[in-house]
């Protein structure tokens, strides 16, 4: 059946998907692919299928937020796909976190509407294990810096105690700050969906956020390099789960 939102259906018969906020980091997803096809674009929901190493993959980008993450991990699910990972942009809350490292999600607070609209609080917003694991293999073995730990996704960028929020949760050990991963974490998990986050870093801890995100979206260098490096790690990750359960 054609999905509502994303305008896809099973026929595609592809199993991983890579999930971008922006759908301008699609095109830079293509750019890792082999036998790139355009599929569907409408809202924010832009989509292309292409092959890593002969593993079919479809690149989605899910908008900003929760809400729009959830519509897309569901509607994914109706169509056969049943590994997502998000290819996502965050801002760092610990100082030793550098433009372009690379956060892999253990867990998520849940500072978002869209995954309290699926559980109760108490409710874990966690990846899949032996996804994570592929993501963290993918990097080590190519050299690349990265963090592993909880981060926070949130709903609201220009609240007036947004200073106040960060610091707290900063001093609790989060590393970053995303809106997508809790709701991709809460709806995969409870639908039988395996996750994974992998976020790149562009703003510094206690810089100015509107400020480095404009520079992150003008191609500034360290945080070109972070996306393309998490691109790769995501792609590299399927292609070990996929050998994996072969
Ligand atoms: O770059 P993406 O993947 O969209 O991720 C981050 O950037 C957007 C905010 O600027 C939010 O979607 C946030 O989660
Ligand atoms: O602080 C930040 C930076 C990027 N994206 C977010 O969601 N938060």
């Amino acid at each position: 059946m054609l999905q509502p939102h994303i305008q896809l259906d099973e026929s595609l018969g592809i199993r991983c998907a890579l999930l971008p906020g922006d759908p301008a980091r699609v095109d830079r997803i293509a750019s890792h692919l082999q036998e790139v096809q355009e599929l569907a674009y409408n809202r924010e929901f832009r989509s292309l299928r292409g092959t890593y190493r002969g593993v079919p993959v479809l690149a989605l980008s899910t908008g900003i937020g929760g809400a729009s993450a959830a519509i897309a991990v569901e509607e994914l699910r109706h169509i056969g796909v049943t590994a997502m990972i998000r290819i996502g942009s965050c801002g760092a809350l610990q100082k030793e976190i550098d433009l372009g490292d690379l956060i892999f999600a253990c867990g998520a607070i849940r500072d978002d509407g869209a995954s309290r609209a699926y559980a109760d609080l108490r409710y874990p917003a966690v990846p899949d294990d032996g996804l994570l694991r592929c993501c963290q293999a993918a990097a080590a073995e190519q050299g690349w810096p990265f963090h592993t730990g909880l981060v926070r996704s949130h709903d609201s960028f220009y609240i007036d105690d947004q200073e106040e929020v960060s610091n707290r949760w900063s001093a609790l050990g989060v590393l970053g700050a995303d809106m997508e991963t809790a709701a991709l974490f809460t709806v995969g998990r409870l639908r039988g969906v395996r996750t994974a986050s992998i976020l790149n870093n562009v703003v510094l801890w206690g810089r100015d956020t509107a400020g480095s995100i404009g520079d992150y979206a003008g191609g500034e260098d360290r945080t070109a390099l972070g996306e393309a490096r998490e691109i790769l790690v995501a792609l590299e990750a399927l292609y070990r789960m996929e050998e994996e359960t072969r």
